[in-house]
């Protein structure tokens, strides 16, 4: 007994002083009924109500007011009955032929260091819709256009006289692989300088520069590498040596990843990048995947029913495939079907990426279409339509598609997600080097 004693003074002491508890009124009931009983506690309960009110409220932001006038414009084209949710085709066909058929206008100056970009993502899209839509002619005048910037067969610039850039030159493979080999392009590329190059840009934590010397080091970089190397198989264990650690440490505690490693914050394109990058080393097993999934999930809003890129920030079409995309792979890997709302990213797709007055793909109502939102919104409408599975986890290009149940189909061509390319196109690109 007495050493009980002993023993709750010392804790006593070491706790410090007794405190008399207190009692807070939390709800707004108790709080009338006080008001009704004592008067003179009035400015208290006040006090208590607004305490409580503050802690519950959601901080007002630009973003937060942002969100609330998508969310409305989103909502109204959402519910709109007499709207039938349909890819226009025929529509953005003539946006795209338009590439080809007048001068770019001059606000498009801006992209004077993206050409190859423009070259695919509009050759992409067209294959998307209908891979009939791309011509013979097409082919030969971005052909033409490729081995202009870079005579040699690559690496490629962003135009001609620009320096050799990864972004540039996985975009222009991406593009020649849709060409199909017309005039022997596939044969004018140059692997043995293109291999010389990327080693050139690698870095010694396993990242890759954009350009030689300057340039940022993300997962973009590792993603246009490995893409570029596994298609033209000269993908080698030294040009990933640390690769696999650089892009382990580029996930974040929120589950998706950061653009270096250890940031912050995880953001859909980098996500894309180091997931696809993943896939293409065979070695997705390396990252916590429950909580990239958690992640993935978390990124679909209720209300808009799109993607957002980053948490609590606005939706924008080209997340159908940055996170679609990502999906898409955990998806053909085996590691879950459920992790979107398919139906409910291609209503956001149909009736908020597109406008029935200007053709295009856009990124949120408001905003006007451009090539870039065409190629990715239709890319997250092939990975909402279609199932993916994979024969072989160690090869990328044995990703293999079939129409997605419960899902309505546009008849837009199957991709294999890690490539953002149509299925059987970069399987045979692929092949021809092997
Ligand atoms: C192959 C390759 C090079 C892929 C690039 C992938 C990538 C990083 C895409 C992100 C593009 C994008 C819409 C950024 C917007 O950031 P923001 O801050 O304007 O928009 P946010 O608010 O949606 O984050
Ligand atoms: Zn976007």
């Amino acid at each position: 007994m007495v050493g009980e004693i002993r023993r709750a003074k010392f804790i006593g002491n070491l706790l410090g002083r007794r405190r008399e508890i207190v009692e807070q009124v939390v709800s707004e009931e108790p709080y009338k009924e006080d008001q009704e009983d004592d008067n003179d506690n009035d400015n208290d309960n006040d006090n208590d109500v607004e305490e409580i009110e503050i802690l519950m409220k959601e901080q007002d932001t630009e973003t937060t007011e942002a969100r609330a006038h998508v969310i409305n414009d989103c909502v109204s084209l959402l519910t709109a009955v007499n709207e039938k949710a349909e890819l226009k085709s025929d529509f953005h066909r003539q946006y795209l032929d338009y590439a080809f058929q007048i001068k770019l206008p001059p606000q498009m100056t801006a992209l004077d260091a993206s050409q190859p970009w423009i070259l695919y993502w509009v050759l992409n899209s067209l294959a998307m819709l209908s891979e009939d839509l791309v011509s013979d002619e097409m082919r030969r005048r971005i052909e033409e256009k490729a081995f202009a910037i870079s005579p040699e067969g690559g690496p490629f610039g962003g135009g001609i006289g620009q320096l050799p850039h990864l972004a540039a030159t996985y975009a222009s493979i991406e593009a020649l692989s849709s060409c199909a080999n017309s005039n022997g392009s596939w044969d004018k590329i140059d692997k043995k300088s293109i291999y010389n190059w990327l080693l050139s840009v690698k870095q010694e934590n396993g990242g890759f520069k954009t350009c030689y010397s300057v340039g940022e080091v993300d997962t973009r970089g590792v993603y246009c590498a490995l893409s570029v190397a596994s298609m033209l198989n000269i993908l080698t264990d030294e040009l990933v040596e640390n690769t696999l650690q650089y892009l382990i440490n580029c996930q974040n505690y929120e589950g998706g990843f950061g653009g270096c490693p250890f940031e912050d914050e995880a953001h859909g394109g980098y996500t894309f990048c180091a997931v696809a990058s993943l896939a293409i080393m065979g070695a997705l097993d390396k990252i916590n995947i429950p909580k990239l999934i958690d992640w993935c999930a978390t990124k679909q809003y209720n209300e808009e029913k799109g993607f957002c890129g980053r948490s609590n920030k606005l939706v924008d079409g080209c997340y159908s495939f940055w996170v679609g995309g990502t999906v898409a792979i955990l998806e053909a890997y085996g590691y879950g079907e459920y992790i979107m709302n398919h139906n409910e990213m291609r209503e956001y797709i149909l009736r908020c990426c597109q406008d029935t007055k200007r053709p295009g793909l856009r990124d949120k109502p408001g905003k006007n279409p451009d090539f870039y939102h065409t190629n990715y919104v239709l890319a997250g409408l092939s990975v909402v339509e279609y199932t993916f599975k994979i024969d072989n986890p160690k090869d990328p290009f044995s990703i293999s598609a079939e129409p997605r149940k419960g899902v309505p189909s546009s008849n837009i061509t199957a991709i294999n997600p890690v490539y953002c390319l149509p299925i059987d196109l970069v399987k045979n690109f692929a092949n021809h080097f092997k």
